[in-house]
């Protein structure tokens, strides 16, 4: 269901400033709507923030693809942005590396640092974080950070053994597709992942969806959550849809 909301000032109460966050103005454009007009009324907009979360090897940048290809989101990586650093040679480089060379969590003012530039040097508005946040202290760092809460939460529910073939099957040359390092990357999934679903699922931003499948039987399972947007687009044009805000179904 999609409903309008009061603009987007109360995603924003606790940020710095950012690109996102600029807008004071969005209250008062919805207090006109509300009492004057049934015109929707451009805004300065708002991030549409997707955070796609699940285990290692359960398909989330599988999917992020079909997304961004049917939906127009912009994709972001957390794990890419992170290897696109260690291959920069900047200066976080060797600590990143080492970090996920033992399945472990990278310190969440570097990852948060590097998804805030990649949202603020993008023209669109509706991202896809792909595999973030990864624990709670992540959650809490974005929020503070960016200024924003996620409109949707996907979350791909995969059996161990089924990511684990997926992983060891990947041959992208990745130095944590191996055996040991896959163990490792599942026990802290399941130490510190589980606290930020269970959160956003109390939240009823939570969408379960069963990744086992193949990748276009899966895909038609995601499909129906976005949805509504290109159906708000093609009624209102972008810049209307800006103003919209999902209101997701109970978690499955
Ligand atoms: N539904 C699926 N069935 C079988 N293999 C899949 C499926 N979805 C993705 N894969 C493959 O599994 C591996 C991991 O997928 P990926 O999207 O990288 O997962 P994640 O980003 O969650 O780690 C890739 O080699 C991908 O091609
Ligand atoms: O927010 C993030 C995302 C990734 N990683 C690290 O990067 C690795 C690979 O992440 P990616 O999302 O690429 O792996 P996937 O789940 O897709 O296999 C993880 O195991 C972590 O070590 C991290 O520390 N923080
Ligand atoms: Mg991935």
């Amino acid at each position: 269901m999609w409903r309008r909301v009061a603009s987007v000032s109360h995603l924003f109460s606790h940020s710095k400033s950012t690109k996102f966050n600029q807008g004071a103005s969005t209250f008062k454009i919805w207090e006109t709507f509300t009492s004057e007009s049934e015109i929707p009324t451009p805004s300065k907009g708002s991030p549409f923030v997707t955070f796609v979360l699940g285990g290692p090897g359960s398909g989330k940048g599988t999917q992020c693809a079909k997304i961004v290809e049917a939906f127009g989101f912009t994709h972001v990586s957390a794990g890419d942005l992170l290897r696109r650093e260690i291959a920069s040679g900047s200066a976080y480089g060797s600590v990143i590396l080492s970090t996920i060379r033992e399945g472990k969590i990278v310190p969440s003012q570097v990852t948060v640092e590097l998804i805030q530039k990649e949202m603020e040097s993008s023209d669109n508005y509706k991202f896809l974080i792909d595999g973030f946040p990864r624990s709670e202290e992540n959650r809490k760092a974005f929020e503070q950070t960016i200024g924003a809460e996620p409109d949707v939460v996907l979350f791909f529910d995969c059996p161990e053994q089924e990511m684990v073939k997926r992983v060891l099957n990947r041959n992208q040359g990745r130095v944590d597709d191996n055996i040991d390092t896959i163990k490792k990357r599942l026990e802290i999934f399941d130490e510190l992942n589980w606290p930020v679903i269970n959160y956003y699922s109390q939240r009823g931003k939570l969408h379960k969806i069963n990744a086992v499948g193949t990748v276009d039987e899966i895909f038609e399972k995601v499909r129906p959550i976005f949805a509504p947007l290109s159906t708000l687009s093609s009624l209102f044009g972008k810049d209307h849809c800006e103003e919209w805000k999902f209101v997701p179904k109970e978690a499955s």
